[in-house]
């Protein structure tokens, strides 16, 4: 049975559950469950601390969990990200109020206040600055305020709480995060577990295919075939049938589905007919 560590709480919690549910997966029904089992697909989910997800994978106990790339590098944990799932983005950030620092150069002989020590440790020392960090559960922008640092390094999505604070952000960002699938480092193919594990990584990247692209259908003439299918090449190759109508054919293929308005505009203006798009519900590359 595979073991999976899923995030219990948080920002990570609710769109992980929404992800594995469309992955065929069974989910907790209440949010005080802290593990089921899916006999059906011989999973066992643990609901755990975001925070904790990377310590239990490493540990081997777990085979593999959904945690933030952030969490996962601040732990310093023996663990790898193997899949970027695509939600829960963010930049983490240094910020303090106007007028205190122009880069991470002034921040030497200042205080950091952080819920990411290990990642804002490690990047002061890798740039060779000198500065205190002191380590804070949450709501860090108030830190400020409250005098107990000058400078904060925390997750900015919206950039709204740093705004609410009086704050603003400096430096370039120190990373960017999303929510990942992360195994041991280390972890082989001659593993029990490996081809469970693969075939979970295969349904979540199914998953992320059905969210970002959509199905498009339209009929063309022959000569503007070549045209048309530059605009949509599919991901191997699109499908072209014969209509009845002689010198038409119908073409059917993926395409992102951030583009397919521009796509169907401009295969409208080559002659294109009958451009339908439809969702793709799940599938297997
Ligand atoms: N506002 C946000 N937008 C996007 N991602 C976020 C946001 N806040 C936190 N995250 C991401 O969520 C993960 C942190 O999850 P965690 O559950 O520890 O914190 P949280 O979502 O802030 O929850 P809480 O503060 O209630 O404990 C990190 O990967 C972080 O980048
Ligand atoms: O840029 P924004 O869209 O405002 O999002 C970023 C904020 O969201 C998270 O806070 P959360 O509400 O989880 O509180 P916390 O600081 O206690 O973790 C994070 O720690 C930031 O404070
Ligand atoms: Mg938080």
């Amino acid at each position: 049975m595979l073991r999976i560590a899923v995030p219990n709480k948080g920002s990570l919690s609710g769109p992980a559950a929404e992800m594995l549910h469309e992955a065929g997966y069974q989910q907790r029904r209440e949010s005080k469950e802290l593990r089921i089992v899916d006999p059906e697909n011989e999973v066992e989910f643990f609901y755990l601390r975001p925070r904790d997800i990377a310590i239990y994978v490493s540990s081997g106990r777990l085979d593999i969990g959904i945690t933030g790339r952030d969490l996962l590098i601040d732990s310093g944990a023996n663990a790898e990200e193997i899949l970027p799932l695509g939600f829960a983005r963010s930049t983490f950030r240094f910020a303090s109020k106007p007028g205190t620092a122009g880069g991470v150069e002034d921040l030497a002989g200042m205080t950091v206040a952080t819920s990411y020590e290990g990642i804002v440790a490690k990047h002061l020392a890798d740039l060779g600055i000198d500065a205190s960090v002191v380590h804070l559960d949450g709501a860090v922008e108030t830190a400020i305020e409250l005098g107990v640092a000058e400078v904060i390094a925390d997750v900015v999505e919206t950039g709204t709480s740093l705004r609410n604070a009086g704050l603003e952000v400096f430096g370039e960002p120190i990373m960017k995060s999303e929510a990942v699938v992360i195994r041991r480092t280390g972890a082989n193919a001659e593993e029990n577990a490996e081809s469970k594990v693969q075939q979970f990584l295969r349904r979540l990247q199914g998953v992320l295919v059905a969210r970002t692209y959509v199905m498009m259908d339209y009929d063309c003439r022959v000569e503007q075939l070549e045209r048309a299918v530059a605009l949509t090449p599919g991901l191997e190759s699109p499908t072209v049938s014969p209509l009845h109508n002689e010198g038409w054919v119908a073409v059917r293929a993926m395409v992102p589905a951030k583009e397919a308005q521009r796509i169907m505009d401009d295969l409208y203006d080559l002659g294109a007919r009958a451009i339908l798009t439809t969702a793709i519900h799940a599938c297997r590359l």
